[in-house]
């Protein structure tokens, strides 16, 4: 059992404690019983002894700092898992492929972090409290077998039929639960498209009809599922309280025609199984939050094991240094997009590129040509499937991928910028006034306190940022991604004839895509791709050469 093998492996120190708290509140429910059982045989011979009334208020105050334990510590520890369950994902999704992330998409990772965290959380510590119920039903039983030996047989056979009725139940509604997931999935998405894509869908009625119509029908598929699977839990729900009255009067009328002693025997008895409901109550709710949970934990278990998949392939990456090259290549590479059962989709290659540093290289191509794609490849963020990756010459080895992306401060088309500066180190003010001059945004955002004091600027802005951050890191290797695109033409004269040179006279390896022909002379290197092959258009010589003519 997942979270079984999960409490053990996440929680040892607290599994003895939370154990012996459980034992002692289910003694201090058992002992209560007990004394109720006690104080009305005494009351029905005259008057109950104040030691029982003293026994009874340590019982509660012990059953009530107990229980309190039991819950405060089950809490905490579920807290705690879901922080190492979760810390684990993002420590999987940051060492794994992008092609992996990609291929598992946003809605699962989203789901899995939010919703079965939340499963989690709701369900461990009840899953304490149905551990602690099952003692209280042990105690219970062991009194009661003592009491009548018949009366036992009969509370217990139908507490396990009431407990596992109840679970064949739940199992059966495996696949509809699994069903009401996968709605629920299919929501988020088009929560996800809506918010992403608020502008489009705003601008359009028939855009948006589309959209609420499909996310309404997933909507209505998930509250169907769960309110068929409600409806169930409902009947079992009042049979089961049907079932608790019966086993009263079976105590009743039953146990009186096997026991000898009606006071000594019926009566506790009864009493008995009338504190029998509460724990088997418990127990029929927490049962089937074993199945949610198992389906919680499988689902993080899945998607954690796809992203080691592609970490294991890749081992040891960060392993190993690497220099800062002067020269990378691909040579002979070979990639391919795959669909969900593996079979390839989009390939590139076998492709050959070179980039010296002090050099402008520009790559040119149509939509679609497999320019990013040679991006992902020549970054190390997608695995070659064939070929190699050199760095001055000699092939980047496994343990060395890491070293050798440390090399790059990329910009890829769809660029992210975070409001804090990650990984740039100290920062000089000086020198952040002066890159805001430089990229002409001195007054529109400043930086203070390691973050940017504002992102939400226009697409164009945003990027310049993102130079800004590629400046201050100031690693050997730089990739602009259509970078210029999302300029105006003034900042896209600045781009190419002074911050682009001036990154070259700095001894940097510059890659640029570009569409923009008008600056293809500022290059030292053209490669132009075409359906995921590539040629090159200028050498470093020919463009030597067009500079002497
Ligand atoms: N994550 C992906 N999964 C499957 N196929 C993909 C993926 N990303 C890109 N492709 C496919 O790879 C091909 C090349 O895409 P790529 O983004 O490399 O082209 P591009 O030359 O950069 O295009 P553009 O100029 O439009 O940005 C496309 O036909 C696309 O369908």
């Amino acid at each position: 059992m997942r979270m079984w093998r999960l409490v053990v492996e996440e929680i040892p120190q607290n599994l003895r404690s939370l154990a012996w708290t459980a034992a002692l509140s289910a003694l201090a429910s058992t002992t209560l019983m007990w004394l109720v059982d006690e104080a009305s045989q005494q009351a029905a011979k005259g008057s109950v002894s104040e030691r029982l009334v003293l026994l009874f208020a340590l019982s509660i105050t012990l059953f009530a700092v107990s229980d309190n334990y039991v819950l405060v510590t089950a809490s905490q520890d579920a807290e705690n898992i879901i922080h190492r369950l979760r810390t684990r994902l993002f420590d999987a999704v940051r060492a794994s492929d992008l092609v992996s992330v990609e291929r598992l998409g946003r809605t699962r990772l989203y789901s899995a972090l939010t919703q079965d965290t939340q499963t989690l959380a709701r369900s461990l510590p009840f899953l304490v409290i149905g551990v602690q119920q099952a003692i209280v039903l042990v105690f219970l039983g062991v009194y009661l077998a003592w009491l009548s030996v018949a009366a036992f047989v009969m509370a217990f056979g139908f507490a396990i039929v009431a407990v596992a009725v109840r679970y064949a139940r739940m199992k059966a509604l495996g696949q509809a639960m699994r069903d009401a997931v996968a709605a629920e999935m299919a929501v988020f998405d088009g929560l996800s498209d809506m918010l992403d894509g608020f502008k489009e869908v705003r601008m359009s009625t028939t855009r948006a009809e589309g959209l609420v119509a499909d996310v309404g029908a997933a909507s209505a598929e998930a509250r169907r599922i769960k309110s068929r699977t409600k409806a169930q839990w409902g009947w079992e729900f009042a049979l089961l309280q049907a079932m608790f009255y019966t086993l009263i009067g079976l105590m009743v009328f039953l146990v009186p025609l096997v026991a000898k002693d009606y006071a000594d025997v019926v009566v506790p008895a009864t009493m008995t199984a009338l504190f029998v409901v509460g724990p088997v109550g418990t127990l029929a709710h927490v049962t089937p939050m074993v199945t949610e949970t198992e389906m919680a934990l499988a689902n993080m278990d899945d998607i954690t094991s796809q992203l080691r998949r592609a970490v294991e392939l890749r081992a040891g990456e960060s392993a190993l240094p690497l220099s800062a090259p002067r020269h990378i290549a691909l040579q002979d590479a070979v990639f391919s997009y795959a669909d969900s059962k593996g079979r390839p989709l989009f390939s590139v290659g076998p492709l050959t590129l070179s980039f010296q540093a002090g050099e402008i290289t520009f790559v040119t191509g149509g939509n679609g040509s497999g320019k990013s794609t040679m991006l992902r490849l020549l970054t190390g963020l997608a695995p070659l499937s064939g070929g190699q990756m050199l760095a001055d010459g000699v092939p980047v080895a496994p343990g060395q991928m890491q070293a050798y992306r440390d090399h790059f401060s990329a910009i890829f088309a769809d660029h992210h910028l975070s409001r804090r500066l990650y990984g740039v180190g100290a920062i000089d003010p000086l020198r952040v006034e002066a890159l805001l001059e430089r990229l002409e945004m001195t007054g529109k955002v400043h930086v203070a306190d390691g973050a940017f004091s504002t992102i939400d600027l226009s697409t164009g802005q945003r990027k310049r940022l993102a130079l800004l951050v590629a400046e201050l890191e100031d690693k050997p290797i730089l990739v602009f991604d259509e970078w210029a695109a999302d300029q105006d033409p003034h900042f896209r004269h600045v781009f190419y004839e002074e911050l682009l040179p001036a990154f070259k006279a700095r001894g940097k390896i510059v890659i640029c895509v570009t569409h923009d022909d008008r600056w293809f002379g500022m290059a030292d290197r053209i490669y132009h791709m075409n359906e995921g092959q590539v040629m090159e258009q200028r050498s470093s010589v020919t463009a030597a050469m067009e500079l002497q003519s």
